[in-house]
């Protein structure tokens, strides 16, 4: 079977890429999968595409094979594309989920409805040892509700009602989801490069 790398140590992500992957017969390696554990990379670009470069690239120089890196996060209109690259720790450390909603939450409290509109974006980087590094970008449009709803996903999934729907991201099924998030947006664009993947 063929394998690609993805420089990830997020479990709700490497999950989604699996059960994408699988369905072009590719089997999806994370950090999370390495015997010798890999120390966390420092992300320190002001974009999700410096981001995204950062972990491919380092991963790749370590391991000598193409890797797919995916920075992403979620931008909130009324607080001025808020989180964005810092959704993963908006909260502050260590990383924590429902203390990074809640504080999306609070900050939106008296925001009426048609003010709470936010995009999740995710930039995918494949870095290939001697090939310049390149990038896929998808959105998936929405807006905040108001409280926390249903337990699929990961992230700010309970507080996510994509555009069109009434129910949030984690009410979704892993299935849904995959056919509308930023992610599957983003990884869909890149159906050449999987079919060139030795
Ligand atoms: O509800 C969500 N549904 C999603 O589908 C989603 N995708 C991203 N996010 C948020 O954005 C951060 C990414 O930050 P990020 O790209 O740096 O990833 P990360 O630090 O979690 O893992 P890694 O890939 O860097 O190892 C994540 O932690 C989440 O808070 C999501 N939230
Ligand atoms: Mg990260």
């Amino acid at each position: 079977m063929k394998e690609i790398m993805i420089a990830t140590k997020n479990k709700g992500k490497a999950k989604e890429f699996k059960a994408f992957f699988s369905k072009y017969g590719i089997e999806a390696k994370s950090l999370l999968d390495l015997d010798e554990p890999i120390d966390d990379i420092e992300e320190t670009g002001s974009t999700f595409e410096e981001n995204a470069a950062i972990k491919a690239e380092e991963i790749s120089n370590l391991l000598n094979i193409p890797v797919l890196s995916d920075d992403s996060g979620l931008e909130i209109d009324f607080l001025e594309g808020r989180p964005g690259i810092f959704s993963a720790r908006y909260a502050g450390e260590p990383k924590d989920d429902r203390k990074n909603y809640e504080k999306v939450l609070e900050e939106l409290k008296d925001v009426p409805d048609h003010e709470r509109t936010a995009r999740f974006v995710c930039v995918l980087a494949i870095a290939t040892p001697g090939e310049k590094t390149v990038f896929r970008k998808g959105y998936c449009e929405g807006k905040i509700g108001l409280e926390p709803r249903g337990e699929n996903g990961f992230g700010y999934d309970p507080i996510f009602i994509p555009k069109g729907y009434e129910k949030t991201m984690a009410q979704l099924s892993p299935d849904e989801k995959s056919k509308i998030s930023h992610r599957s947006n983003a990884i869909v664009q890149l159906e050449d490069w999987l079919k060139g993947l030795q």
